[in-house]
């Protein structure tokens, strides 16, 4: 069995439950963020680093390093791990939505997606076996099936067609994929129309796969959107199985996806905001790089106990990130990923004693959208 899910406490209010993900390389702690290591590195992080964060899994892109450095130079390497040396849990995305948002898309069929590179414009073609054979090169630990992310709006005939293609791919990849050390995830697609949501959970639960993922959301759609689409999409998914919210989130949306009943997260969003001079903090984003904090000396954030807080001060952050010194890049980064990473933790305690509403309701009220 490459994988095993079990679900350790349900919370007695919400869907929200803690569950333990045994992968080979290592155990998960749900529910969880995976900090996003697209071209095989957390950007501006070391893999030591991302331990002391307390990262325990990390997501990286078959698109991406099928590109550059190519499967092959990985695979020789001693797959993704041995690579970028990191020894613990590693999803990769199939491939299929970067090259809907990245690639200069030439045509997509029923074979696959003909694209051209986003780094030199050279033509490639990607299929559902192609993607499955790059995600077993790299040897990660959960494989995503390559699926097709319709955007945000999309036409009822446009999203019903990427259903149908999604489990036929689906059904292929599952064909194709032959490596016992890695488990492969079904996406569940269908936009943000119930009866396709449903066609879509139904196609991919009969195919009995270890993990599910729920596609086709954070596209651009309203955050309400999405939070009516995961309530009753999450429960025609088997609740023995871990469930995969893709690419989000912010702390408010990882908060509602888990009383929603996720276990599984990612979202470049604390690395990427990090590289705008933003921070995350319990009272909201503070964005450092403003003249306001040019003589703020308090940390970035007052009441995190992480390196950077204990540290440093919003004014050298500040005075790194306008000297455009990669210092500043990292010591932002570093404390956007503890921030989630222990909200996360923060979360599973609060389910394990029972007053996760109570905590859900404390952290938004102080946690406002809007900058602080
Ligand atoms: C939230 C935030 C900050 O995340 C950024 C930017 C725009 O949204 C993101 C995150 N949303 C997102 N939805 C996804 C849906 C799928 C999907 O249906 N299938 C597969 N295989 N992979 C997916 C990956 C996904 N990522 O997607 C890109 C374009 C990667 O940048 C991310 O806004």
């Amino acid at each position: 069995m490459t994988i095993a899910f079990e679900v350790i406490k349900e919370c007695k209010d919400t869907r929200a439950r803690v569950g333990r993900l045994y992968t080979p390389h290592g155990v998960v702690d749900t529910p969880v963020f995976m900090p996003v290591g697209t071209q095989a590195t957390v950007k501006a992080m070391s893999p030591e680093e991302l331990e002391e964060i307390g990262a325990q899994i990390i997501l990286s892109n078959t698109y991406h390093l099928y590109l550059r450095p190519g499967a092959e130079i990985i695979k020789e390497a001693g797959g993704l791990h041995r690579f970028m040396h990191w020894n613990h849990p590693i999803l990769t995305d199939s491939g299929g939505f970067q090259v809907f948002s990245l690639a200069d898309l030439r045509q997509i069929n029923d074979e696959g997606v003909t694209f051209r590179s986003h780094i030199d414009g050279s033509s490639h073609f990607l299929s559902p076996e192609k993607a499955t054979e790059i995600q077993m090169a790299l040897g990660s630990d959960i494989a995503m099936c390559f699926d097709e992310c319709p955007p945000y709006p999309a036409s009822y005939e446009q999203v019903e067609k990427a259903v149908k293609r999604t489990s036929s791919w689906a059904e292929r990849c599952l064909e194709a994929h032959r490596r016992e050390d890695q488990a492969l995830f079904g996406i569940v697609q269908g936009g943000v129309f119930r009866d396709l949501r449903e066609r879509s959970a139904a196609e991919l639960t009969a195919l009995d796969f270890p993990g599910y993922a729920i596609g086709g959301l954070s596209v651009g759609e309203p955050k309400r959107l999405m939070y009516e689409v995961l309530d009753y999409t999450v429960p025609l998914l088997p609740a023995s199985k871990p469930r995969y919210l893709m690419g989000v989130g912010t702390p408010d949306a990882l908060l509602e996806g888990v009383k929603k009943g996720v276990d599984m997260f990612d979202c470049v969003l604390p690395t990427r905001v990090a590289r705008n001079g933003l921070a995350l903090t319990s009272s909201g984003k503070v964005v450092v790089r403003n003249a306001r904090y040019a003589r703020d000396y308090e940390p970035l954030d007052p009441e995190c106990d992480c390196y950077v807080c204990r540290n440093y001060t919003r004014a050298y952050i500040r005075h790194l990130l306008k000297a455009n010194e990669i210092l500043g890049l990292r010591l932002t980064t570093y404390h956007n990923l503890y921030f989630l990473i222990r909200l996360m933790a923060k979360i599973r305690t609060a389910v394990m004693e029972g007053y996760f509403l109570k905590f859900a309701e404390e952290f938004m009220a102080k946690y406002l959208e809007k900058e602080v």
